[in-house]
């Protein structure tokens, strides 16, 4: 097994758990689609997660910092267009509304319920108020079925954006390398275009009639090493221990970056893999596109960066085993390999 969509395959869509639902119709949530009441459901607040500028030479004292104290931060300066951004979503958007895809009723699943389209296309669509779809590597040879006459667009743009989300991404983990004092020397990987395991996930949230009885993404924390978020509509939320839930505010160009298991796992519980939530916030559609970001299916990842004495928290796992554990148990993957 080398590469996570490999991974993946082994965890295929159970079609009897799809409820289809048409977010364009709909009037009320139904109840298939209710979402339970939760703490800090209704919550306006934001949470002062720090806003880092990637050109300050303190980053990785920064960033590092943000990891321990809150997992997440935002970056601004990172050199990603804003246009490209926006293009993504305009892709994402055409995608989702394309006849290809209605006419598929490619309805309802959650994170180990996905439809697979192709080798390197997965949508999936859940009874959260979501949905969306997972490109990993690249999407030729499915956006070439799904519109012949106008594929290579849809292509450019989404390579153009998974390259400019790596090269952001291995710029970010020197930084935490650094700051955990882990030897590059470890991660013979990092830095090697296309080496790495990445997906870029496209999210929509649609027009929500009651906001409080849905949610779009239920609380869970990422399987990478972390996600790159770019949001430009609220509705992404947090839980920070003794604070509770509370909303990142989005900044015009920034974009989130948060910690995710695999991160966790590497610095020895040292950063915290960060749980959040999607709650249906402003009456409109609301679009996100994660990129994730963790090493090659076959790396063996250890807790590092020890100091003397210190003994490992978790016990050594490759990526594609740990993946494989999430996709089976989402809760208790993290527990099954602490030492
Ligand atoms: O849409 C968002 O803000 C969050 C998306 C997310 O958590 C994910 O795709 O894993
Ligand atoms: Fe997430």
């Amino acid at each position: 097994m080398s590469t996570l969509s490999e991974v993946y395959t082994q965890y295929p869509l159970k079609v009897d758990d799809i409820i289809p639902l048409d977010f364009d119709s709909v009037v009320t949530v139904p109840d298939s689609h209710a979402w339970p009441i939760s703490d800090g459901f209704e919550s306006n607040d934001w949470l002062s997660i720090p806003t880092i500028d990637l050109k300050d030479p303190d980053t990785a004292k920064l960033i590092g910092h943000a990891c321990e104290t809150w997992g997440v931060f935002q970056v601004v300066n990172h050199d990603i267009p804003l246009n490209l951004l926006d293009e993504v979503e305009a892709g994402s958007s055409a995608f989702l509304s394309s006849d290809y895809t209605k006419a598929q009723g490619l309805k309802v699943s959650w994170w180990s319920h996905r439809i697979r389209l192709s080798s390197n296309i997965v949508v999936f669509q859940q009874v959260m108020w979501h949905e969306g779809f997972t490109i990993i590597g690249s999407p030729l040879d499915h956006a070439r079925e799904l519109w012949p006459n106008d594929y290579q667009k849809f292509c450019d743009i989404m390579v153009d954006g998974q390259k400019k989300m790596e090269e952001l991404a291995i710029t970010i983990m020197h930084n935490i390398l650094e700051y955990l004092a882990v030897s590059e020397e470890e991660m013979k990987w990092l830095g090697s275009p296309g080496v790495a395991s990445t997906a870029l996930q496209l999210n929509s949230y649609p027009l929500c009639p009651d906001p409080n009885r849905a949610i779009g993404l239920a609380p869970h924390t990422d399987t990478s090493l972390f996600t790159i978020l770019h949001q430009r509509i609220s509705g992404l939320q947090i839980f920070k221990e003794g604070v509770g839930w509370g909303l990142v505010q989005p900044v015009t160009g920034a974009l989130v970056v948060n910690v995710g298991d695999l991160l966790h796992i590497l610095s020895n519980a040292r950063f915290p893999s960060v749980v959040h939530r999607v709650v249906m916030k402003e009456a409109k559609q609301r679009f996100s596109v994660a990129f994730f970001y963790s090493p090659p299916a076959d790396f063996n990842l250890d807790p590092l960066g020890l100091s003397f004495g210190q003994i490992p928290l978790y016990r050594s796992v490759t990526v594609a085993e740990y993946v494989g554990r999430k996709a089976k148990d989402l809760e208790k993957a993290l527990a099954s390999i602490r030492i």
